[in-house]
């Protein structure tokens, strides 16, 4: 259920991510890129889980390599969103496509990072275990012994892609939140895929693992993975996202951090008079009247 927020409240508020600021693609992803079609295609999407439609006329494109925030209060539509695009739910109207297909076709192609509250058999699994876990070796179509040794490669860059190494070795039950999100994440890579979906991945951590978190989806949209994160607070992400897509009150706009994170747009979303406030690089969103809790 959406939380609110009484009248004048900063609804959003976070340390800014110092350390990171959004490297450019090397010319070659860049290429490689901009050359191929969308990653996410969405005309006037509706969808929901229950009687209700959770948002509904939603239209957005997703580029390959991009990394897209995707903002919104509870219960605004950010996990069902991202059904949509893994192909579980179907859209009630409007279409979507994943990389010129139907999502359902594309799911493979797609990697989807739940919140690391709480991770299954977390005593019985080492980090190695857990990321292995997940490695898809029937879809390579390789003998059982190249499949091994192509699981153990895979297995080890996924592992240092989000500078987990060291938490090879180590029983899941051992590791704080932070650490727990990175090996979600590299399970996540472990099949190579072309669009990462990352839920929440800052909630319950502390400012130095978030930032470590954001690090590490950045350097995903280098290696030419897309990547949606979705987060209730835009100012862990300011300096690395390309776009902002902000759901709220049913509805969904797209753009850059100027043209979303402003009075105007968030005003027309909410459909009551909201605020933003700049202040040291973060932006600060407060209401007139109450509206559905951002922060
Ligand atoms: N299984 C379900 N059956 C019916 N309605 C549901 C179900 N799951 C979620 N909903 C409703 O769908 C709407 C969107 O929920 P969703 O979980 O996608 O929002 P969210 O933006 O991810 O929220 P949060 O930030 O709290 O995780 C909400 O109104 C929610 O109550």
């Amino acid at each position: 259920m959406a939380r609110t927020t009484p009248p004048g409240r900063c609804v959003s508020s976070m340390p800014s991510m110092r350390r990171w600021t959004r490297p450019r693609l090397t010319p070659s992803v860049a290429e490689a890129a901009s050359a191929s079609p969308a990653t996410i295609e969405a005309r006037g999407l509706a969808a929901g889980k229950g009687a209700a439609l959770a948002f509904k006329h939603v239209s957005f494109q997703i580029a390959p390599g991009s990394f897209t925030a995707l903002v919104g209060p509870n219960g605004a539509g950010k996990t069902t969103l991202f059904e949509a695009i893994l192909g579980l739910i179907p859209p009630r109207h409007g279409e979507i496509q994943v990389l010129g297909e139907t999502p359902r076709r594309m799911r493979r192609q797609v990697a989807y990072v739940p919140q690391a509250l709480a991770l299954a058999h977390d005593d019985a699994l080492i980090g190695r275990e857990f990321v292995s876990a997940a490695f898809q070796a029937h879809r390579l179509g390789l003998p059982l012994p190249d499949a091994r040794r192509r699981a153990r490669a895979a297995v080890e860059a996924a592992l240092e892609t989000v500078g987990a190494s060291d938490l090879a070795s180590r029983r899941l039950s051992t590791l704080s939140g932070g650490q727990r999100q990175r090996l979600l994440i590299a399970q996540a890579l472990v099949n190579r895929p072309r669009l990462v979906l990352l839920d929440e991945p800052l909630s319950q951590l502390d400012p130095a693992a978030r930032d470590w978190i954001v690090a590490v989806a950045a350097d995903l949209t280098q290696r030419g993975i897309a990547v949606i994160f979705s987060t209730h607070d835009i100012n862990p992400v300011l300096r690395v996202c390309d776009r902002v897509l902000y759901l709220a009150q049913g509805r969904g706009r797209i753009g850059s951090v100027d043209e979303i994170i402003c009075d105007e747009t968030l005003s027309e979303l909410y459909a009551t008079p909201v605020r933003v406030i700049r202040d040291g690089g973060r932006r600060f969103v407060f209401a007139d009247a109450p509206v559905s809790d951002v922060g």
